[in-house]
This record gives C-alpha cells, sequence and structure tokens, in this order.
C-alpha cells in the first residue's frame, strides 16, 4: 500500500538516507526512534509535504512522488489535532467531504459512524477551542477518515494528550484499524505505544532504518544494540561467543540457541532478571552475585542496578517484592535469570 523506494531527504543539518519500507494493505505500521530520528520527515514525504531529494514514493500502486499533498490519498493526524478554531465539531469532520466531491447517503452514513464510534455525538454542535484535549484528537480523527483515505499518516497522536486519554485515543486506534480496513502509518518515540497498536515496526535511527519486523520480533531479538536498548533490553553487554556459552565482563552464560563463535552481544530485559538476598534464585536459573548500587522509583515499579564483577545489571521490581525482599542500596544479593531469557545477537 506504501511503498519508499532509496528515499533521501536532505536538509540543512540533518538527513534521512536510503529508506526503503513496503507497508502493507490493511496494515498498522509504527515507525519508531528516539527524538529527532527522523520520524516525521519520512512520514511529510509521504504526505508531500516535504520534497526529497531521491527516491520513489507509491501509495496504493500510484507512484505519488511528484503529485501535492491533496492528490495523494492519504489522509493525516497530527500531535496537536490541527483543527479549524472557528468550526464546530461537524463542520470540522465533514470540511473534506465537499472537496473529495464525497456528498451523498454512503459518505453520510460514515460520518455518522465514526460520530458514533468515537463518542461526539453530544459534542458535535460544539466548537472545537472549548474541547478537552481527547475530544480534539478524537475529532481530529474522525475528520481525517471521513473522506475515506486508502492511508492514514498518524504523527505521534497521542504524545500530546495526558494518560487518561492517551489510554482511550489508544483503544480507539486500534477499533478504528480492525473495522474500517485502512493503512494505517503512525510515527512515535514510544516502543509501548507501538507494541499495543502496531503489527509491525521499522526503527529509525539518525535517518536510517536500523531495522524492520514484526513488533514482536524486534521486541525480543533486536539486531543491534541501539535497537535492544531502544524497546528496553537495558543490559545489553558485548560478548564473546564459544560453543554454547557467551562470557561477557567476566561472566559466563549459557546461550538458548548455537551462535556462531565470535564476538557480539547479549541483552536480557530488566523485568527477566530476579533478584533475591538470600539465595532464593531458582536452580534452573544462571546466577550472579553482586552488589546493589541504587534502588529507583519509577513511580509504578523500582529499578534496582546491581553490580556484579565489571557488569552493571538493571533489573525492575514491583514495590511489594522490593518490600518483601527488602533490598537496598549497598546489599549483597544474587542476580538470576533463565537462560531462555539471553538474546544473543
Ligand atoms: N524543515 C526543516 N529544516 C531543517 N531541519 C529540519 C526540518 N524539519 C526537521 N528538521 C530536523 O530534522 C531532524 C529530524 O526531525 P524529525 O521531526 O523528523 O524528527 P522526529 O524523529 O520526528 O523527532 P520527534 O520525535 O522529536 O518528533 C531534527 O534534527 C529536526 O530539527
Amino acid at each position: 500500500m506504501i511503498r519508499m523506494e532509496h528515499l533521501d531527504i536532505v536538509l540543512p543539518g540533518f538527513c534521512v538516507r536510503d529508506v526503503n519500507l513496503d507497508v502493507a494493505d490493511g496494515e498498522f505500521f509504527a515507525l519508531i526512534g528516539p527524538t529527532g530520528s527522523g520520524k516525521s520527515l519520512v512520514l511529510e514525504s509521504v504526505a508531500g509535504l516535504v520534497p526529497q531529494a531521491r527516491g520513489r514514493i507509491t501509495v496504493a500502486g500510484r507512484d505519488v512522488t511528484a503529485l501535492p499533498p491533496e492528490r495523494r490519498g492519504v489522509g493525516i493526524v497530527y500531535q496537536d489535532n490541527a483543527l479549524f478554531p472557528h468550526l464546530s465539531v461537524m463542520e470540522n469532520i465533514t470540511y473534506g467531504l465537499r472537496y473529495h466531491r464525497l456528498a451523498g447517503d454512503e459518505a453520510a452514513r460514515r460520518v455518522e459512524w465514526l460520530v458514533d464510534v468515537l463518542g461526539l455525538s453530544r459534542i458535535r454542535e460544539r466548537g472545537v477551542c472549548n474541547l478537552s484535549g481527547g475530544e480534539q484528537q478524537r475529532v481530529s480523527l474522525a475528520r481525517a477518515l471521513a473522506v475515506n483515505p486508502p492511508v492514514l499518516l498518524l504523527d505521534e497522536p497521542l504524545s500530546a494528550l495526558d494518560p487518561n486519554f492517551r489510554e482511550e485515543i489508544r483503544a480507539l486506534l486500534k477499533t478504528l484499524h480492525a473495522e474500517l480496513g485502512t493503512t494505517f502509518f503512525m510515527v512515535t518515540h514510544d516502543f509501548a505505544e507501538a507494541l499495543f497498536l502496531a503489527e509491525r515496526v521499522g526503527v529509525l535511527r539518525d535517518g536510517a532504518l536500523e531495522q524492520v519486523g514484526p513488533v514482536r520480533d524486534v521486541f525480543c531479538r533486536p539486531r543491534t544494540p541501539f535497537v535492544a536498548e531502544f524497546v528496553g533490553m537495558k543490559n545489553v553487554f558485548e560478548a564473546h561467543f564459544a560453543p554454547g556459552e557467551a562470557v561477557f565482563h567476566g561472566l559466563r552464560c549459557p546461550l538458548p540457541h548455537p551462535v556462531a563463535d565470535g564476538c557480539g552481544h547479549v541483552a536480557l530485559r530488566p523485568e527477566d532478571l530476579v533478584l533475591s538476598r538470600d539465595g532464593g534464585i531458582p536452580d534452573h536459573y544462571v546466577r550472579y552475585e553482586g552488589n546493589v548500587r541504587t534502588v529507583c522509583d519509577l513511580g509504578f515499579v523500582y529499578e534496582v542496578a546491581v553490580r556484579c564483577g565489571s557488569a552493571d545489571f538493571r533489573a525492575l521490581m514491583d514495590r511489594r517484592s522490593l518490600m518483601e525482599s527488602d533490598i537496598r542500596s549497598g546489599d549483597a544479593v544474587s542476580v538470576g535469570f533463565s537462560a531462555g531469557a539471553v538474546h544473543a545477537f
């Protein structure tokens, strides 16, 4: 549905380099990466809002590289919703219908369906300026989808919302995608969002794609240290591989799958580590001894940093486990994990 071939965008001080990407018809694809990695530029080049220096963009089989934004067949939803402030909710939603010559029963039914699914019935005649952030974002989703675009581009649609609205809009995005079959192409720097919504993701780093794949694959089997850290692995170590095991920072670790001998990395998710002060690590777990360096309150969970030899591990613990195990900074602890949790690459 969307194809980018050898896409380059050249700006003073920043370049997007040789992006090649295929997004399938009806897919929910998320382009993820840290702030400033070029995600919005790639999305805007699909929309025709940023000129590319090289490459070709195809939408629904049509080469749109040279077409203006309004002829590309894409809808767009921004982080800050960009509604027309002088128009009502319904006027905003139906604004594009006339331009796209979409009057008639089918368009009216679609608008009513969107108003209903997005919970806008009660506020349809209101002006948009005094709506809550969540309501405004629901209106902008309805406006973008009212003209039935084959592709909906979403530029960080949740990041300006407070946490309650974020969950609500996230769930609505999932429903809309499942019901409409529209291809969704979303940009976000929040991997958890992509994990909840997307079928596949592409990870952008400094203007270049570093890994593309099914979201679970990228989550569990990152191919580079950068992707591993971006998806929250937290424990990424340079390692030397020998038959059946990895050695890193002087620690030996069995490998769940055969890996070619030589150098590489091992990575562990912080939630896969178990900490204990009294040796209470299951016998079949890999186990190292170390000292707690810091205990950091992250809100719902605690991140506990433990040094074992010269390796710094980071584990996540919920409040109850932390209280029950009475782990504090400076304590001697065991760090344990199942060999199956080790990702080697
Ligand atoms: N019109 C422009 N002219 C020059 N530089 C630009 C322009 N637009 C964006 N940039 C720069 O290009 C880089 C990538 O910007 P972009 O907005 O695509 O990043 P992003 O990954 O979407 O980041 P964020 O998550 O913060 O939105 C940034 O350094 C930005 O300052």
